[in-house]
């Protein structure tokens, strides 16, 4: 539905401040976690059903909409030190977890080190938590009827993100540029992505900013201010905002 009427801009990640060869790093130990048998993988799986909010997800066999979803993913918390289960990080390939750990240091260099960011988003070092996933869409020969990702929002309060030169991310127009996002798959080549989600913490109330809805602008979305707890809730539980 939303697709229909959406009209989609391709997006690039410019990698900023990535060295070249820690891509090329992460992308060959996540090719080769990727390409383990499926047994291996499971035993990563994550399943949020017995609280296993972390680890191995495939989307090959669901279709929300009219076109196939064909992606496989991992999704790890990466920062506090506290929060981090090393459980769910894969012990294959060697060195997934040293190539991983650049898109720490690479958040941490956004100023989240220092705390800016912490205090932008409620204030304390102790609340936000980074969750970081790797996305892998293998090629597919007829793409017009397959996505690598439905059209969604991310659950964060930013998303820092870094891909490989295949291009797939699409971001709706809608007006003009908006949080609204899919992923096409190629016909040749695989792509690979690797989005770190920062959180802002539990209790911090959020909403659209006070200079976009007031002056007269209406408010495009019915949507009362909540703690971002109970907007993860309502989200995930697809009940109205
Ligand atoms: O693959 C991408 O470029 C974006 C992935 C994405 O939107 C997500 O994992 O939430
Ligand atoms: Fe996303």
């Amino acid at each position: 539905m939303v697709e229909a009427a959406t009209e989609w801009g391709v997006f690039q990640a410019v990698n900023h401040g990535v060295p070249a060869d820690a891509v090329a790093e992460l992308q060959r130990v996540g090719r080769e976690f990727f390409a383990l048998p499926q047994e291996e993988k499971q035993r990563y799986a994550m399943d949020p059903a017995s609280g296993k909010t972390e680890g191995y997800g495939s989307s090959v066999q669901r279709s929300p909409g009219d076109r196939k979803i064909w992606s496989d993913n991992l999704f790890h918390t990466i920062s506090p030190p506290a929060a981090v289960n090393h459980g769910f990080w894969p012990e294959k390939p060697r060195g997934y977890r040293e190539a991983n750990e650049v898109l720490e240091r690479l958040s941490a260099g956004l100023g989240l080190e220092e705390g800016a960011m912490a205090e932008a988003f409620g204030g304390g070092d102790d609340g936000l938590v980074l969750m970081q996933k790797v996305n892998f869409y293998p090629p597919c020969p007829q793409p017009e009827l397959v996505l690598g990702f439905a059209p969604h929002t991310d659950l964060c309060a930013l998303t820092v993100l870094v891909t490989d030169d295949v291009p797939g991310l699409q971001v709706s127009k809608d007006g003009r540029w908006s949080v609204l996002h899919r992923v096409t798959v190629s016909k040749e080549k695989t792509r690979m992505s690797w989005p770190v989600f920062v959180h802002p913490r539990k209790d911090y109330v959020v909403g659209p900013h006070p200079r976009l809805v007031g002056g007269g602008i209406p408010a495009k979305y019915d949507y009362k201010d909540k703690t971002f707890e109970d907007y993860t809730y309502c989200k995930i539980n697809k009940l109205p905002q």
